[in-house]
């Protein structure tokens, strides 16, 4: 059936969809894909004042909330540095933070994007 004009999708939205299903990816234990519950984690929500995860993104990507892929890229960063400042080193939700910010980033850089085309300009 043909889209209705509301259905199509952004090109950018698209984007963002596909480079969040590789994020998500490298996250095989979800522990970013919902909000953090302060019940898992004591006085989470008065340490992060930004929370974030993917979820969160995803449902912004859905709402035309992200005006460029810098500000999907800050999201995602936050996400990962959020979980860097709450958990102490050398837990496993840190250093799953670490791994997957770096690993993220590293499919985030020009290069890996360029071939995308001017969507991005
Ligand atoms: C991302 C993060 O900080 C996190 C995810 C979790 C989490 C726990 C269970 C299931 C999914 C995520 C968590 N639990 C305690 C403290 C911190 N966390």
């Amino acid at each position: 059936c043909v889209l209705k004009a509301s259905q199509k999708r952004r090109p950018l939205s698209r984007l963002l969809e596909q480079l969040l299903r590789n994020l998500e990816k490298r996250d095989p234990n979800q522990f970013f894909a919902w909000p953090v519950n302060d019940n898992f984690a004591p006085g989470y929500s008065t340490i992060i004042r930004r929370p974030m995860d993917f979820s969160t993104m995803k449902q912004k990507i859905d709402d035309n909330e992200y005006r460029s892929l810098n500000c999907f890229i800050s999201d995602f960063k936050l996400m990962c540095n959020n979980a860097m400042k709450y958990n102490k080193p050398g837990t496993v939700y840190h250093k799953a933070a670490r791994r997957l910010l770096h690993s993220g980033l590293k499919q985030l850089t020009p290069q890996k994007l360029r071939p995308l085309g001017d969507i991005l300009t």
